[in-house]
């Protein structure tokens, strides 16, 4: 089984890189479902959350309001070091579990797609690292298009909670460069698959 790190800034387009390696057969592990899984109501990060940010982060259902959480830790640091000490080891636990999964169902491309995955170490995790990059004007103007209650200001406190695109890039085995339309990146994804299955093929035992 070949592990493939997908990160990339917010809003950058992992999830629409996702979609198309899924097309091709890969599984995804995709972080952001396991974040959301992890704080439903009574799991312990959910009373964790309750205990430090208080029961008006809490919605009539006793769901979290994500959206209000999000306002709140992305403007004050420490309380989004909080949040991260909460969350973060019990994401990387259940990408551990489901990577395990993977192995016992004989997968053969599994996909760990994370914003933060070179932030959380899960790097150690996978074969090859890659990265998706916009240039920050268009991840800007993507990110208020999609979240239409943030400001550019709340924009940039986002991509300011994240590593730099230039230190991700150090990292990275391979790059799609998503700054330009869909078909574009499509293109690209089709020659790094081609590239990376050749590659898987020809090592010494396919594995
Ligand atoms: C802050 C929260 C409540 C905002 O929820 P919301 O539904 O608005 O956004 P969603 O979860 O879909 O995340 C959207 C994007 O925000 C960015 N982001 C999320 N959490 C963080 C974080 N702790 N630090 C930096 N960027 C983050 C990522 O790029 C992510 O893809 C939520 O993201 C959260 O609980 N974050 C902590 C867990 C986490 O680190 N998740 C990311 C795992 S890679
Ligand atoms: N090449 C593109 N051209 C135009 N819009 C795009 C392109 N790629 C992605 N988008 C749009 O930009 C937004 C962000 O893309 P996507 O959700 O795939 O990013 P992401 O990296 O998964 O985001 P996050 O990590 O914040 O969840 C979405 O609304 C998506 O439809």
């Amino acid at each position: 089984m070949k592990v493939i790190g997908l990160t990339g800034g917010i809003a950058s387009g992992k999830s629409t890189v996702s979609r198309m390696l899924r097309q091709k057969g890969a599984y995804i592990i995709d972080a952001d479902e396991i974040a959301k899984e992890i704080v439903k109501p009574g799991k312990p990060a959910w009373e964790d959350i309750v205990r430090y940010f208080g029961k008006e982060i809490l919605d009539e259902s006793g769901n979290i309001r994500r959206k209000k959480l999000a306002k709140i830790v992305f403007s004050d640091e420490k309380k989004l070091n909080l949040l991260n000490r909460i969350t973060h080891p019990r994401i990387v636990e259940e990408i551990k579990r489901e990577l395990e999964a993977c192995r016992r169902r004989n997968e053969k491309i599994v996909i760990i797609d994370a914003a933060l995955l070179l932030e959380i170490g899960l790097d150690v995790l996978v074969d090859e690292v890659w990265v998706v990059a916009v240039d920050e004007k268009t991840q800007i103007d993507r990110l208020i298009k999609r979240e239409s209650s943030i400001s550019y200001a709340e924009a940039m406190e986002r991509i300011r909670a994240q590593m730099p695109l230039e230190e991700k890039l150090k990292f990275a085995t391979r790059i799609i460069d998503n700054s330009g339309d869909i078909e574009n990146t499509q293109k690209q994804v089709d020659e790094i698959w081609r590239e990376f299955e050749k590659t898987w093929k020809d090592s010494p035992r396919g594995t």
